[in-house]
């Protein structure tokens, strides 16, 4: 296990801080691949990072962006973690960044995985970053552990990128990266922010089970960055 946890003494220090890192690496990314690509999580933890991120000047015609998951609701819903992504990100100088869509015009989720994995493909991979977030109940991305998917989800050699979840104790069908597209990142972060969630990562890393708590299968595999603040 590889975990750096990098604490601050706020969120507002967290935020700064954040966008300084994730904008050093995009801005390699470009200067090296001419190209870079970001893996982002909704939710609420990274609003603020999000409005930071699109006042910040770099060549964001030269960004990919993309969500580690997305609710399979319309655009405009209010669960859909694309408008977020549109309204918070995408927006002042990250206007001009490429959004690439998770959410295809299909009734069904495990309809739109295909089309969902053509788009991952289109980006430089490993992408540059992932942010992930995490649920209270040890789910990142959209591997839950309530649901009937998540083992295939946590597969390392499923041969997917992305998978149709449909959670039993959260709401919406989603469409979620697996972990080997998770993992297929050069820079991993995991945004926390408060003691509650803090308390559920270390529980969840010294107690369960990958299928139990999704977050460790990450944090097994791979060097990850906790930013976290109260
Ligand atoms: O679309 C989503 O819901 C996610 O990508 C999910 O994995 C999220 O990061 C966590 O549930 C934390 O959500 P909060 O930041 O709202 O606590």
């Amino acid at each position: 296990m590889a975990l750096t946890t990098l604490s601050f003494d706020t969120p507002d220090a967290l935020t700064s801080a954040f966008a300084e890192d994730l904008v050093s690496i995009l801005k390699t990314g470009i200067k090296t691949r001419g190209r870079a690509s970001l893996v982002v999580s909704g939710g609420r933890t990274p609003l603020a990072l999000f409005k930071q991120l699109s006042e910040t000047d770099i060549e964001w015609d030269k960004v990919d962006i993309t969500l580690a998951d997305e609710r399979w609701v319309e655009e405009g819903h209010e669960a859909s973690n694309t408008s977020l992504v549109k309204a918070n990100l995408i927006q002042n100088k990250a206007s001009a960044a490429h959004f690439v869509e998770l959410k295809s015009d299909v009734a069904d989720a495990s309809e739109g995985v295909n089309a969902a994995e053509k788009a991952i493909a289109s980006m430089s991979q490993p992408f540059d970053a992932l942010i992930l977030g995490m649920g209270e109940d040890g789910h990142t991305a959209s591997l839950f552990p309530c649901s009937e998917q998540v083992n295939d989800g946590l597969s390392m050699n499923s041969g997917r990128t992305c998978i149709a979840v449909q959670p039993t104790t959260a709401p919406h069908q989603r469409i979620s990266l697996t972990l080997p597209a998770l993992l297929n990142s050069r820079h991993i972060f995991l945004h926390l922010t408060g003691d509650k969630k803090k308390q559920v990562l270390l529980d969840a890393l010294d107690n369960a089970t990958e299928a139990q708590k999704p977050i460790t299968a990450v944090v097994n595999r791979a060097p990850v960055t906790l930013m976290w603040a109260p």
